[in-house]
Protein backbone atom coordinates (compact mmCIF):
# COMPACT_ATOMS: atom_id res chain seq x y z
CA UNK A 1 0.00 0.00 0.00
CA UNK A 2 1.25 3.26 -0.65
CA UNK A 3 1.79 5.82 2.41
CA UNK A 4 2.61 8.77 -0.25
CA UNK A 5 1.93 9.07 -3.88
CA UNK A 6 2.63 12.11 -6.21
CA UNK A 7 0.95 12.29 -9.65
CA UNK A 8 2.44 14.07 -12.31
CA UNK A 9 3.94 16.93 -9.84
CA UNK A 10 5.06 20.08 -11.60
CA UNK A 11 6.32 23.61 -10.04
CA UNK A 12 7.38 26.50 -11.93
CA UNK A 13 9.69 28.93 -10.47
CA UNK A 14 9.24 31.93 -13.65
CA UNK A 15 10.35 29.82 -16.39
CA UNK A 16 12.04 27.16 -14.28
CA UNK A 17 10.85 23.90 -14.19
CA UNK A 18 12.35 22.90 -11.34
CA UNK A 19 9.51 20.15 -10.50
CA UNK A 20 8.86 18.23 -13.73
CA UNK A 21 6.21 15.19 -13.79
CA UNK A 22 6.95 13.61 -10.80
CA UNK A 23 5.04 10.59 -10.42
CA UNK A 24 6.53 9.11 -7.12
CA UNK A 25 5.39 5.94 -4.45
CA UNK A 26 6.59 5.66 -0.84
CA UNK A 27 5.19 2.35 0.37
CA UNK A 28 4.10 1.76 3.84
CA UNK A 29 6.35 0.69 6.20
CA UNK A 30 9.54 1.41 4.20
CA UNK A 31 12.25 3.71 4.19
CA UNK A 32 12.81 5.64 1.35
CA UNK A 33 15.88 7.70 -0.01
CA UNK A 34 15.43 10.53 -2.57
CA UNK A 35 19.49 11.52 -3.84
CA UNK A 36 20.85 13.39 -7.00
CA UNK A 37 23.14 15.39 -7.73
CA UNK A 38 22.79 19.90 -6.12
CA UNK A 39 20.45 21.64 -7.28
CA UNK A 40 18.45 18.77 -8.97
CA UNK A 41 15.20 19.79 -6.98
CA UNK A 42 15.08 17.80 -3.64
CA UNK A 43 14.50 20.43 -1.54
CA UNK A 44 11.28 21.92 -3.69
CA UNK A 45 10.27 18.17 -4.03
CA UNK A 46 10.03 18.31 -0.10
CA UNK A 47 8.70 21.55 0.14
CA UNK A 48 6.24 20.47 -1.95
CA UNK A 49 5.12 17.10 -0.34
CA UNK A 50 5.10 19.75 3.10
CA UNK A 51 2.85 22.14 1.69
CA UNK A 52 5.57 24.48 1.83
CA UNK A 53 5.12 25.32 -1.82
CA UNK A 54 2.24 25.10 -3.88
CA UNK A 55 2.34 22.87 -7.14
CA UNK A 56 1.71 23.83 -10.23
CA UNK A 57 -0.28 21.31 -11.47
CA UNK A 58 -0.70 17.47 -10.15
CA UNK A 59 -1.80 15.88 -6.89
CA UNK A 60 -0.10 14.66 -3.63
CA UNK A 61 -2.05 11.59 -1.77
CA UNK A 62 -1.31 10.84 2.09
CA UNK A 63 -2.54 7.57 2.99
CA UNK A 64 -5.64 7.71 0.75
CA UNK A 65 -6.25 11.81 1.28
CA UNK A 66 -5.95 14.15 -1.56
CA UNK A 67 -3.56 16.57 0.59
CA UNK A 68 -2.62 18.79 -2.63
CA UNK A 69 -4.45 21.87 -1.20
CA UNK A 70 -4.38 21.24 2.52
CA UNK A 71 -1.43 23.30 4.76
CA UNK A 72 1.50 22.20 6.42
CA UNK A 73 -0.18 22.34 10.19
CA UNK A 74 -2.74 19.88 8.54
CA UNK A 75 -0.59 17.30 6.76
CA UNK A 76 0.66 17.67 10.37
CA UNK A 77 -2.47 16.86 11.57
CA UNK A 78 -3.22 14.11 8.88
CA UNK A 79 0.31 11.71 10.33
CA UNK A 80 3.01 14.25 8.67
CA UNK A 81 6.36 15.12 10.33
CA UNK A 82 9.54 16.52 9.75
CA UNK A 83 12.90 17.17 10.38
CA UNK A 84 15.04 19.98 8.92
CA UNK A 85 17.88 20.84 9.13
CA UNK A 86 18.10 24.24 11.23
CA UNK A 87 17.14 23.29 14.46
CA UNK A 88 13.85 23.62 15.71
CA UNK A 89 14.67 22.94 19.20
CA UNK A 90 14.39 25.40 22.28
CA UNK A 91 18.19 26.62 22.78
CA UNK A 92 17.32 27.83 26.27
CA UNK A 93 15.69 25.02 27.45
CA UNK A 94 17.02 21.53 28.57
CA UNK A 95 16.71 18.38 26.54
CA UNK A 96 14.32 16.76 28.94
CA UNK A 97 11.89 20.13 28.68
CA UNK A 98 12.07 20.10 25.28
CA UNK A 99 10.91 16.57 24.85
CA UNK A 100 8.26 17.67 27.48
CA UNK A 101 7.16 20.28 25.21
CA UNK A 102 7.08 18.11 22.17
CA UNK A 103 4.96 15.22 24.13
CA UNK A 104 2.83 17.44 25.78
CA UNK A 105 0.28 17.80 22.85
CA UNK A 106 -0.25 13.74 23.08
CA UNK A 107 0.72 13.14 26.56
CA UNK A 108 0.40 13.72 30.33
CA UNK A 109 1.34 12.57 33.54
CA UNK A 110 2.96 9.47 34.16
CA UNK A 111 2.66 8.24 30.45
CA UNK A 112 4.56 11.68 29.61
CA UNK A 113 7.50 10.91 31.91
CA UNK A 114 7.51 7.27 30.87
CA UNK A 115 7.57 8.78 27.29
CA UNK A 116 10.41 11.59 27.87
CA UNK A 117 12.67 8.61 29.63
CA UNK A 118 12.44 6.15 26.99
CA UNK A 119 13.45 8.89 24.37
CA UNK A 120 16.28 9.93 25.87
CA UNK A 121 17.24 6.06 26.30
CA UNK A 122 16.69 5.33 22.58
CA UNK A 123 18.26 8.78 21.19
CA UNK A 124 21.12 8.36 23.83
CA UNK A 125 20.11 11.60 25.55
CA UNK A 126 20.28 10.31 28.87
CA UNK A 127 23.67 11.78 29.97
CA UNK A 128 22.66 15.16 28.86
CA UNK A 129 18.72 15.18 29.89
CA UNK A 130 19.65 18.68 32.00
CA UNK A 131 21.88 20.19 29.96
CA UNK A 132 20.48 23.46 27.68
CA UNK A 133 19.75 21.95 24.59
CA UNK A 134 21.38 25.02 22.78
CA UNK A 135 25.01 23.63 24.30
CA UNK A 136 24.34 20.15 22.67
CA UNK A 137 27.10 18.99 20.22
CA UNK A 138 25.38 18.69 16.36
CA UNK A 139 24.84 15.52 16.78
CA UNK A 140 23.08 15.28 19.71
CA UNK A 141 20.99 17.84 18.50
CA UNK A 142 19.95 16.08 15.53
CA UNK A 143 18.71 13.47 17.47
CA UNK A 144 17.01 15.48 19.78
CA UNK A 145 15.29 17.07 17.13
CA UNK A 146 14.62 13.78 15.60
CA UNK A 147 12.61 13.06 19.08
CA UNK A 148 10.60 15.84 18.80
CA UNK A 149 9.75 15.31 15.15
CA UNK A 150 8.34 11.84 16.73
CA UNK A 151 6.66 12.82 19.51
CA UNK A 152 3.22 12.89 17.71
CA UNK A 153 3.73 9.54 16.24
CA UNK A 154 3.92 10.27 12.65
CA UNK A 155 2.72 7.49 10.08
CA UNK A 156 5.42 8.97 8.05
CA UNK A 157 9.13 10.88 8.95
CA UNK A 158 10.26 13.31 6.65
CA UNK A 159 13.93 13.42 7.35
CA UNK A 160 16.06 16.35 5.52
CA UNK A 161 19.48 15.51 4.87
CA UNK A 162 19.59 14.08 8.58
CA UNK A 163 23.66 13.16 8.24
CA UNK A 164 24.42 16.84 7.28
CA UNK A 165 27.52 18.12 9.17
CA UNK A 166 28.07 14.64 11.19
CA UNK A 167 31.02 12.50 11.77
CA UNK A 168 31.12 8.97 10.28
CA UNK A 169 29.83 7.48 13.93
CA UNK A 170 27.02 9.47 14.10
CA UNK A 171 26.27 8.90 10.77
CA UNK A 172 25.97 5.03 11.85
CA UNK A 173 24.02 5.86 15.32
CA UNK A 174 21.17 8.07 13.18
CA UNK A 175 20.75 4.95 10.36
CA UNK A 176 20.41 2.78 13.53
CA UNK A 177 17.74 5.09 15.15
CA UNK A 178 16.10 5.54 11.81
CA UNK A 179 15.40 2.13 11.26
CA UNK A 180 14.43 0.80 14.72
CA UNK A 181 11.68 3.61 14.11
CA UNK A 182 10.60 2.19 10.89
CA UNK A 183 10.87 -1.49 12.68
CA UNK A 184 8.27 0.06 15.22
CA UNK A 185 6.12 0.88 11.80
CA UNK A 186 6.83 4.49 10.73
CA UNK A 187 7.18 5.43 7.23
CA UNK A 188 10.64 6.86 6.17
CA UNK A 189 11.39 9.12 3.54
CA UNK A 190 14.95 10.50 3.88
CA UNK A 191 16.53 13.30 1.39
CA UNK A 192 20.37 12.46 1.89
CA UNK A 193 23.65 13.09 0.47
CA UNK A 194 25.59 10.54 2.21
CA UNK A 195 25.54 7.42 0.69
CA UNK A 196 26.87 5.22 3.93
CA UNK A 197 23.29 6.06 5.34
CA UNK A 198 21.50 5.33 2.36
CA UNK A 199 23.66 2.06 1.87
CA UNK A 200 22.35 1.37 5.80
CA UNK A 201 19.01 2.04 5.53
CA UNK A 202 17.43 2.33 2.28
CA UNK A 203 14.59 -0.38 1.46
CA UNK A 204 14.41 2.20 -1.71
CA UNK A 205 16.34 4.83 -3.37
CA UNK A 206 14.81 7.40 -5.64
CA UNK A 207 17.29 9.74 -8.20
CA UNK A 208 16.40 13.24 -8.94
CA UNK A 209 17.83 14.93 -12.27
CA UNK A 210 16.97 18.33 -13.37
CA UNK A 211 13.49 17.88 -11.74
CA UNK A 212 12.39 14.37 -13.04
CA UNK A 213 12.68 11.15 -11.75
CA UNK A 214 15.77 9.43 -13.56
CA UNK A 215 16.11 6.25 -11.85
CA UNK A 216 14.64 4.14 -8.90
CA UNK A 217 15.52 0.82 -7.37
CA UNK A 218 17.69 -0.63 -4.55
CA UNK A 219 20.78 0.51 -3.45
CA UNK A 220 22.71 -1.95 -5.38
CA UNK A 221 20.52 -1.54 -8.30
CA UNK A 222 21.52 2.61 -8.01
CA UNK A 223 24.99 2.26 -7.25
CA UNK A 224 25.35 -0.22 -10.65
CA UNK A 225 23.51 1.98 -12.75
CA UNK A 226 26.09 3.76 -15.01
CA UNK A 227 23.69 6.46 -15.85
CA UNK A 228 23.54 7.30 -12.38
CA UNK A 229 27.46 7.78 -12.06
CA UNK A 230 27.02 10.00 -15.13
CA UNK A 231 25.21 12.38 -13.50
CA UNK A 232 27.32 12.92 -10.58
CA UNK A 233 30.37 13.11 -12.14
CA UNK A 234 32.34 16.46 -11.74
CA UNK A 235 29.97 17.13 -8.84
CA UNK A 236 30.99 17.52 -4.89
CA UNK A 237 28.53 15.52 -2.90
CA UNK A 238 28.85 17.85 0.14
N1 LIG B 1 11.97 29.81 -4.49
C1 LIG B 1 12.66 29.63 -5.62
N2 LIG B 1 12.63 30.53 -6.62
C2 LIG B 1 13.33 30.35 -7.76
N3 LIG B 1 14.11 29.27 -8.00
C3 LIG B 1 14.18 28.34 -7.05
C4 LIG B 1 13.47 28.45 -5.81
N4 LIG B 1 13.75 27.35 -5.05
C5 LIG B 1 14.59 26.59 -5.79
N5 LIG B 1 14.87 27.18 -6.98
C6 LIG B 1 15.72 26.62 -8.05
O1 LIG B 1 15.32 25.31 -8.30
C7 LIG B 1 16.41 24.45 -8.59
C8 LIG B 1 16.39 23.24 -7.66
O2 LIG B 1 16.64 23.65 -6.33
P1 LIG B 1 16.49 22.70 -5.06
O3 LIG B 1 16.94 23.47 -3.88
O4 LIG B 1 15.13 22.11 -5.03
O5 LIG B 1 17.55 21.55 -5.43
P2 LIG B 1 18.25 20.49 -4.48
O6 LIG B 1 18.30 19.22 -5.25
O7 LIG B 1 17.60 20.47 -3.15
O8 LIG B 1 19.71 21.08 -4.36
P3 LIG B 1 20.79 20.92 -3.16
O9 LIG B 1 21.16 19.48 -3.11
O10 LIG B 1 21.91 21.78 -3.67
O11 LIG B 1 20.15 21.43 -1.92
C9 LIG B 1 17.65 25.32 -8.45
O12 LIG B 1 18.02 25.74 -9.73
C10 LIG B 1 17.17 26.49 -7.62
O13 LIG B 1 17.92 27.64 -7.91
Amino acid sequence: MAMLETHNLNKHFGGLHVTADVSFTLEAGKIHCLIGPNGAGKSTFFRLLLGEHQPSSGKIMFDGVDITRLKPFQRINQGMSVKFQVPGIFSALSVRQNLEIALQRRLEGAELDAEVERLLDFLQLKDVASQLAGNLSHGLKQWLEIGMAISLKPKLLLLDEPTAGMSPEETHMTGEIVKQLNAEGMTVLAVEHDMAFVRQVAHRVSVLHFGRIFAEGTFAEIVADERVAAIYLGQSHD
